[in-house]
């Protein structure tokens, strides 16, 4: 870090409570402590040198890499980032990282054909920043190397990524299309095409409106695009992570479920209301227009099931397990009959489920389904991050966070405080400087994670851990006379794992050599799958901003003085 220099007259940065940081400058400048009288309101402040922050030279549309600011701090990013959002410059690199802020409205002269043909070939940094340049230059490399690539899009709930994932994905659509891989896929459309067409069937099967995005993705989703070495794209795979299975029977107003029952629902209320209408259309046709790559017999076998969800009486009484919203009240079935309630459940989790896989096989071509084979074959040893392994260690270490939840798990009458209560015990955990426990509470825990800590209420770990089938609906399912449905709980073997999953926990206590499945153990699996790909490829990162919590395109909220809020209660 430079030596910070005061003299009368220097231009700082001064710590505010509502707006951050608010312009100032030094009118007495001593060795320990300087004075500063703040821009319009005139205020004088008395601080030490470092905490007056120089300002940068002045420039009135901030500049477009964060690497050529002079002086480089938290005032200097926020007032950059700033500055360009109130122009609708969302994107900004900093070196190669490229920083997009959501600007929760269309800005149509940013995207579409005429620009992708902009970015074409160009390097980044020639043209301003841009999510295009980003692909550009993973494509380039890709080509020009021989060699995988990655680009990783995070940032929170809201943020952006799944709309950046799809600018991206259109891109490389773009650069790599004109192939003829609907004939190698053997459903007519290319791969280029499908790859797309999959973003709408995802989103209605796996996104929802949540508190904090309308359309907020349920699940992780990995997008892997084949190239030849022409450049041309040569097949797909979409891996998805952890669907939030648990949103199907259970909602929390002003939640929703998932997209596709009120989308289906929306049919059949003008199938009711207007016959005339549609005429001969039916459900199944209106589900093969707006997902026109469901392949037809997967499509037949799932129609008739999303209509049977779309019937079933409504729930009465029972609002824990039941969705907010009429529509997919019918998922959490009739409280009187149980049975059936169950089935409707299972149903729709087993469609959930395996319409996403049907996405990923739709697309898989042959190099991939060894490389699936070769997976199976990695040794799921640990991998050592630098960054942020005591937290690590904390959550999915040996005897971490999730592993002592999979323990409590496997007892039937389990709860959140008994959880909370091994946590407050447990060596791994409360020796671990990132791990502590509130005074004041028996059912929850706090990890000081990299960006401040967390406060997790532990009251719905149990549940949401808990990742096998009852066997009774696993062998209800395993007979059923829809094909489709049979074959999820037999062919897969799933109805075996079910029953002996679920069996320990009906006894009261954990049986030996049982195969436990938890959503923890997943979490840790795939994490582990996932860091073993990215290892191998050369990675792109764009990290996305969500600017204020309203949603609107009016300013970038800034983080009040004090840093994190270390009182946010988080759930799982
Ligand atoms: N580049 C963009 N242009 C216009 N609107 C955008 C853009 N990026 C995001 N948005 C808006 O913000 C909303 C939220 O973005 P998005 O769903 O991509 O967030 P996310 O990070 O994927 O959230 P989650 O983690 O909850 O799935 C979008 O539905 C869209 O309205």
């Amino acid at each position: 870090m430079e030596a910070i220099v005061h003299t009368v007259g220097t231009k700082v940065w001064i710590k505010e409570e509502k707006e951050a940081w608010i312009k100032g400058e030094v009118y007495k400048a001593e060795e320990e402590v300087v004075l500063v009288r703040t821009e319009g309101t005139g205020a004088e402040v008395k601080c030490k040198p470092e905490d007056a922050p120089l300002q940068n030279p002045h420039n009135n549309r901030g500049v477009d890499d964060m690497t050529r600011l002079s002086y480089l701090h938290e005032p200097a990013v926020l007032w950059n980032l700033n500055t360009r959002y109130a122009y609708d410059d969302i994107y900004t690199y900093t070196g190669t990282i490229l920083i997009a802020i959501n600007p929760f409205t269309s800005l149509p002269h940013l995207y579409g054909e005429h620009m992708m043909d902009q970015y074409r070939g160009v390097d980044i940094g020639e043209y301003a920043p841009h999510v295009y340049a980003i692909a550009d230059a993973a494509y380039r490399q890709m080509r020009k190397e021989m060699k995988g690539q990655s680009i990783l899009v995070s940032g929170e709930s809201g943020a952006g990524k799944t709309e950046t994932s799809k600018l991206i994905m259109k891109y490389l659509a773009y650069m790599g299309g004109y192939s003829d891989a609907g004939e190698q896929t053997g459903s007519g459309r290319s791969v280029e095409e499908q790859v797309l067409e999959s973003n709408p069937l995802l989103e209605a099967f796996g996104n929802a409106k949540t508190t904090r995005n309308n359309n907020s993705s349920r699940f992780g989703k990995y997008v892997e695009i084949n190239f030849n070495d022409k450049g041309v794209i040569s097949g797909a795979a979409i891996r998805t992570y952890l669907l939030e299975r648990s949103r199907v029977v259970a909602v929390n107003n002003p939640e929703r479920n998932y997209h596709i029952f009120y989308q289906v629902r929306g049919f059949k209320q003008v199938e009711a209301k207007y016959p005339a209408l549609l005429f001969k259309q039916q459900l199944d046709a209106f589900v093969q227009k707006i997902f026109p790559m469901i392949r037809d017999n997967v499509r037949r076998e799932i129609t008739p099931m999303l209509n049977h969800c779309i019937h079933t009486p409504k729930a009465s009484g029972r609002t824990a397990t039941r969705p907010a919203g009429n529509a997919p009240a019918a998922a959490a079935g009739a409280a009187g009959a149980q049975a059936a309630t169950h089935k409707s459940w299972t149903d729709i989790l087993a469609v959930f489920d395996t319409l996403l896989a049907t996405v990923k096989l739709n697309f898989v071509p042959k190099v991939l389904v060894q490389a699936d084979y070769e997976r199976e074959e990695i040794d799921w040893s640990y991998i050592e991050f630098v960054d942020n392994q005591d937290v690590l260690d904390l959550i999915e270490g040996k005897l971490g966070v999730l592993d002592l939840l999979d323990e409590v798990c496997r007892f039937v009458d389990a709860k959140g405080k008994d959880f909370a209560e091994k946590l407050y015990n447990s060596g791994s955990c409360k020796d671990s400087r990132r791990f502590s426990k509130p005074k004041t509470s028996m059912t929850q825990f706090i990890v000081d994670h990299y960006a401040g800590p967390v406060k997790y209420e532990t009251a719905n770990f149990i549940d949401k851990n808990k990742d096998f089938v009852v066997p009774e609906h696993a062998a209800l399912l395993g007979g059923s006379d829809q094909a489709f449905v049979a074959a999820l709980f037999t062919e897969s073997g799933a109805a075996a794992e079910a029953a002996a999953a679920a069996a320990p926990g009906r006894r009261g206590g954990a049986a030996k050599g049982v195969k436990f499945s938890s959503v923890g153990s997943q979490f840790k699996k795939q994490l582990a799958e996932l860091m073993v790909q990215l290892h191998a490829m050369e990675p792109h990162y764009i990290r996305c901003i969500k600017p204020n919590e309203s949603g609107k395109n009016d300013s970038i909220l800034l983080p009040v003085p004090g840093g994190t809020d270390s009182t946010l209660l988080s759930t799982w």
